[in-house]
């Protein structure tokens, strides 16, 4: 399974049949996704203080649940996110619960007036998590995601992307300047089109790929259909 490469419909159509066909519950593999990065991080650095950037979707989701392995793991954590968390919904809307109930450190940062903010705790950081945007990045990046895709590239700090570095269409490939650099990319299932282009190179960094529980059988069936 190591060379597979998937698209966006495919990675979506694997979700798809693991959770309606094979009743993996999608909190399964978000926590299955999360557990494996957040050890895959603290291989990298097992101390230190990790700010994890939470975008509004499923990618944010999975890294509410690496936030709350590297604070078990005894890391220094703190989750930002720029949306309300009353408008999470699903796997990522518990997760969002879970941390918050457990007193993890979120801060909720609008765009553009909280951007010094946004600065100093990047400037405070060891390790960034890039849990913004993912798989279900469409079009143009809209703010306040470029911001924060600039400011992340501006401080230089080490960052781990999950999944994608968010600007990465999955399918097209990196959006030029406004592509998060990352360090390590953690990609699930499989690695996808986008992130294997020429320009991607300076953005995914090392890129990882990490399984969620899947049986074989899944991608066996997604590849030949
Ligand atoms: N089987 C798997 O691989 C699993 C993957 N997981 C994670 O889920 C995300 C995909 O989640 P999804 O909710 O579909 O999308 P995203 O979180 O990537 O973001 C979508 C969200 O972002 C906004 N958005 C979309 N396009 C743009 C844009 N151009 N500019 C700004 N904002 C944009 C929009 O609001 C969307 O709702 C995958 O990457 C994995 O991390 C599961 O956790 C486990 C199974
Ligand atoms: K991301």
């Amino acid at each position: 399974m190591g060379s597979t490469v998937l698209t966006r419909s495919q990675a979506r159509a694997v979700d798809d049949i693991a959770i309606r066909e094979y009743g993996i519950p999608g909190i399964v593999l978000m926590e299955n996704a999360g557990r494996g990065i957040a050890e895959l991080l603290l291989k990298e650095s097992p101390t230190g203080r990790v700010t994890v950037l939470c975008g509004p979707g499923n990618n944010g989701g999975d890294g509410f649940v690496i936030a709350r392995h590297l604070a078990i793991a005894g890391l220094e954590v703190m989750v930002i996110i720029c949306t309300d968390p009353k408008n999470y919904h699903g796997d990522a809307a518990t997760n969002s619960q879970i941390i918050q109930k457990a007193g993890l450190p979120v801060l909720q940062l609008s765009m553009p007036e909280n951007l010094d903010r946004l600065i100093s705790e990047l400037q405070n950081s060891d390790w960034i998590v890039d849990a913004m945007l993912g798989s279900g990045t469409q079009g143009a990046i809209r703010e306040p995601y470029l911001t924060i895709i600039n400011a992340v590239n501006g401080i230089g700090k080490p960052v781990l992307a999950v999944d994608v570095p968010s600007g990465v269409d999955c399918d097209q490939g990196p959006t030029p300047d406004a592509t998060i650099q990352a360090r390590i990319t953690a990609t699930l299932v499989a690695a996808k089109p986008g992130l294997l282009t020429l320009e991607a190179e300076e953005y995914v960094g090392r890129l990882e790929v990490l399984g969620i529980g899947l049986p074989n059988i899944i991608l066996t069936q997604i590849l030949k259909s």
